[in-house]
């Protein structure tokens, strides 16, 4: 079911799942260009996306760009491209790659990753699994990330995001791609950082959901916000992130949106969890993503292993778990510690340089070890 991206003279790129923001993500490669085949699980949605120019179940009301193509054949997706894209969910991005191994046999493209997860059961980042599963050269791997509610980009509203990949060629390859008129893209080397801040955000968007479905107000998100984002800085660093990376659009600019945005599907699951529904009826009612739901245990194991603390993390663990009536969640922002702590924002310096010098430590003992880490890197 190809059809011919007749009017496109960019790169041909294969873009894997056609939910909210893989069709956005294509869209945006379309518009600035490239032509673009969509690759969805369900025939009729390829059908509908190839024929019709419309994803009614993910993107209502938006007409998709008249070059971009799809097919529900992996195969047929991948014959000819020069990138690809991968926005499927994070639980299931192992088992698809098991299907896009042997046609990426043989290949040097760019492979992208547009998603905002780590996987459940051993607490990888998506680029760590695509590496794993496709054995590939690590320069070949990018991640996007940023604040990028699918629906406000898909309505071509102007919005900026970072690629990230070990190779500053392979970042500039993706972001000119990546680029049109209502979509700009910066580029860092900073995988981790930027993988962890759209992981990360999506947890104090959980959070800021269930204040908001409690009915507190704006100091209380104001706090969370803040602490949170010292929290995330904590984590990211302590597991090989730049701390600038946590400053810039894949930490603050990734939170602010999804925190703000009643879009957020994770902010949406929280306030659900605010207003009382159990874990099991929240899955229940999300007809789309949200990763923080899976993200948060696999975060505070990783969190454990490497001695940083996230108390509003742990938080959202406990309402999720029933342990905690969601009211609770705003008088314990910080610790429970009676001893008033200094406010530390600027990372790793007004606590000693405690989080540089542990991730000082842990550099050292990589170095040590060979070049091992205990998370993969
Ligand atoms: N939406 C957004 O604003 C943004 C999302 N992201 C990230 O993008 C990633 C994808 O999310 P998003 O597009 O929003 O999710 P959606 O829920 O909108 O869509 C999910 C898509 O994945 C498909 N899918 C579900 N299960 C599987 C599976 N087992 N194998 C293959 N395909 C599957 C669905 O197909 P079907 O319809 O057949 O169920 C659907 O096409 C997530 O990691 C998310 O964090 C990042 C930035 C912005
Ligand atoms: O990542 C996003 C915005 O940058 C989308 O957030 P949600 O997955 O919570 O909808």
């Amino acid at each position: 079911m190809t059809r011919k991206n007749a009017d496109a003279r960019g790169p041909r790129v294969a873009v894997i799942g056609a939910g909210s923001w893989g069709t956005t993500f294509g869209k945006i490669l379309a518009d600035g260009g490239a032509q673009v085949t969509m690759w969805a699980r369900r025939p009729e949605q390829a059908l509908e996306i190839a024929e019709g120019k419309r994803n009614t179940k993910y993107l209502p009301g938006i007409n998709l760009p008249r070059t971009m193509t799809a097919t529900h054949e992996l195969s047929t997706a991948i014959d000819g491209a020069d990138q690809v894209y991968l926005s499927v969910p994070s639980q299931s991005l192992r088992e698809n790659l098991k299907g896009l191994r042997p046609l990426l046999e043989n290949t040097s493209m760019p492979i992208v990753s547009l998603m905002k997860g780590v996987e459940r059961a051993s607490g990888l980042r998506m680029s760590q699994v695509i590496e794993q599963e496709l054995a590939c050269d690590p320069e070949r791997i990018a991640v996007a990330s940023g604040p990028n509610l699918a629906l406000e980009i898909a309505r071509e509203q102007p919005t900026a995001a970072v690629i990230a990949s070990l190779s500053q060629e392979t970042a500039e390859t993706v972001a000119r791609a990546a680029r049109n008129s209502y979509f700009r893209t910066f580029v860092n080397t900073d995988v981790i950082g930027t993988e962890f801040g759209g992981v990360l955000k999506n947890l104090i968007a959980v959070a800021i959901g269930i204040v908001d479905g409690v009915g507190y107000g704006e100091n209380t998100k104001a706090s969370i916000i803040t602490r949170g984002l010292v929290e995330m800085t904590d984590f990211a660093v302590a597991n090989g992130a730049q701390p600038e990376t946590l400053q810039g659009l894949a930490g603050l600019g990734d939170l602010i949106a999804t925190c703000q945005s009643p879009l957020s599907r994770n902010n949406t699951a929280g306030r659900l969890l605010g207003q009382g529904y159990s874990y099991q009826d929240v899955v229940k009612q999300m007809n789309q993503t949200a990763e923080g739901l899976a993200s948060v245990a696999p975060i505070l194991q990783l969190a454990r292993e490497s001695d940083v603390h996230m108390p509003i993390v742990e938080q959202v663990k406990m309402v999720l778990d029933g342990k905690m009536n969601p009211r609770d969640i705003a008088p314990h922002l910080t610790t429970d510690d009676d001893t008033p702590q200094e406010e530390r924002t600027n990372h790793g310096q007004a606590d000693g340089g405690g989080a540089l010098r542990r991730a000082f430590q842990r550099a050292f003992h990589q170095f040590r070890n060979g070049g091992r880490s205990a998370a993969g890197d």
